[in-house]
């Protein structure tokens, strides 16, 4: 069955040669079409281009987008949305005066999250993370990586794991797994540090691997978490059963850990609030890519990633919504792409290919997602109508989409 949108205002990120990311300068371009039509058949992007060469509408399943933008799919690279209960006490304690910091080493914060994880059923942490990522798929994302890292057990990270491969199976985004064992250390473990990094190498990895449950291993690098030495020993542990490193480092404090990153091969470096001189250089010529959270800086007030300063060193950024129950419970990319302008100073066009094409990359998605491209997977918002993009981040807390299509069907249609 053949699908044909008539009359698009605007056709965001077509992208005729498939490009992998972008990077500096170049993201200030963000490629469209003005009154243009594209073509969908079964779930790919069969062809675009301008209205006066649409193909006959004949036997297609028209839908007309006068007035209306269409940009592919938010591909969220990063979140937590497999968890259970929620931390909205903690919030309040926020408010009252309390720093993350000083609620984690109360034994609240990760800690928390892990205790309400392991006393749930895997049916209902199932039954609470599908209705989020339903949530985010109606915001607009269709390609999203989700972390385990609330189990902190190999019985409640081997639980989260398997949520997401069932969410995996059940609904049409592409959905990628990452082990993120090195979350925090167990009470039980904090005076020994090592036998919890044994645990994870010994008995979490392997059955992760036997069940083939992840696709990256990540690891909180951060003074009080994970030292730079113990995540090299994460990393290494976990490429050698495949999974590519993607590191949460620089939140709090910078400590070395970006260059360790690269020189281990990580895919991408995430948070990044706070970077040196030293972290930049050893980003430059890396197939690394920088991910900037700004709805977590948001939400715990902490400095923004310093997205100019980034991209004036030529380096990629991608934009990623950070899900979780402590530090950004949204995964809402819309607002994550209004804040990237109005509080990192990044332009429409740079925020757009950040959370798109750079997104994808950081999850090894960028052949089939993150660009309309031909051949690519049809997986687009379409908003109502609208008089530019530019009002995408402009109107940062109005709901701008009309409808998400994932695989060439129109969301709520498939499932
Ligand atoms: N910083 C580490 N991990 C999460 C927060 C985890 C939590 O507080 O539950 C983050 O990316 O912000
Ligand atoms: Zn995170």
């Amino acid at each position: 069955m053949q699908t044909l949108l008539t009359h698009i205002k605007q056709l965001l990120q077509v992208r005729d040669t498939p490009i992998h990311k972008v990077s500096g300068a170049e993201m200030a371009n963000l490629p469209l079409l003005e009154n243009a039509y594209l073509l969908l058949e079964n779930d790919v992007i069969m062809d675009y281009g301008k209205m006066e060469n649409a193909p006959s509408l004949e036997g297609m399943n028209v839908v007309d987008c006068s007035g209306k933008i269409v940009l592919p799919s938010f591909c969220d690279s990063h979140t937590h949305i497999v968890y259970a209960g929620n931390r909205s006490g903690e919030f309040v304690d926020r408010i009252n005066g309390l720093s993350y910091e000083e609620i984690a080493n109360r034994g609240g914060g990760i800690l928390n999250s892990a205790k309400k994880l392991n006393e749930t059923s895997e049916e209902e942490i199932y039954e609470q993370s599908k209705k989020r990522l339903e949530e985010v798929i109606s915001q607009g994302t269709g390609a999203v990586e989700i972390k385990s890292g609330y189990g902190l057990t190999v019985e409640g990270e081997l639980k989260m794991l398997r949520v997401i491969k069932r969410l995996k199976e059940n609904y049409p985004v592409a959905i990628k797994a990452t082990f993120l064992g090195a979350h925090a250390f167990p009470m039980e473990y904090k005076e020994n540090h090592q036998a919890y990094i044994d645990l994870i190498i010994s008995e979490m990895l392997p059955a992760i691997a036997k069940e083939n449950l992840a696709d990256y291993i990540d690891a909180f690098l951060e003074t009080g978490y994970f030292s730079v030495e113990e995540t090299i020993q994460i990393m290494e542990a976990g490429k050698k059963y495949g999974l590519t490193p993607k590191i949460h480092v620089n939140q709090f404090t910078a400590i070395g850990g970006i260059k360790a990153c690269v020189d281990h091969g990580a895919l991408s470096v995430d948070h990044l609030e706070l970077v040196t001189e030293d972290d930049i250089e050893a980003l430059k010529n890396s197939d690394c890519i920088p991910v900037a959270l700004p709805s977590c800086s948001y939400f715990i007030s902490i400095p923004y990633t310093p997205a100019r300063q980034l991209l004036n060193a030529g380096l990629p950024l991608a934009l990623a919504s950070d899900f979780n129950p402590g530090t950004t419970p949204s995964g809402n990319m819309h607002f994550v792409v209004a804040t990237a302008c109005i509080k990192m100073k990044m332009t429409p066009e740079e925020a757009i290919n950040a959370a798109t094409i750079n997104g994808a990359y950081a999850m090894d998605l960028s052949d089939t997602h993150g660009s309309i491209t031909r051949g690519k997977k049809a997986n687009f918002i379409l908003t109502k109508p609208l008089h530019s993009y530019y009002e995408i981040p402009y109107c940062f807390a109005t709901n701008l989409i009309e409808s998400v299509w994932l695989e060439g069907k129109k969301f709520g249609t498939q499932i």
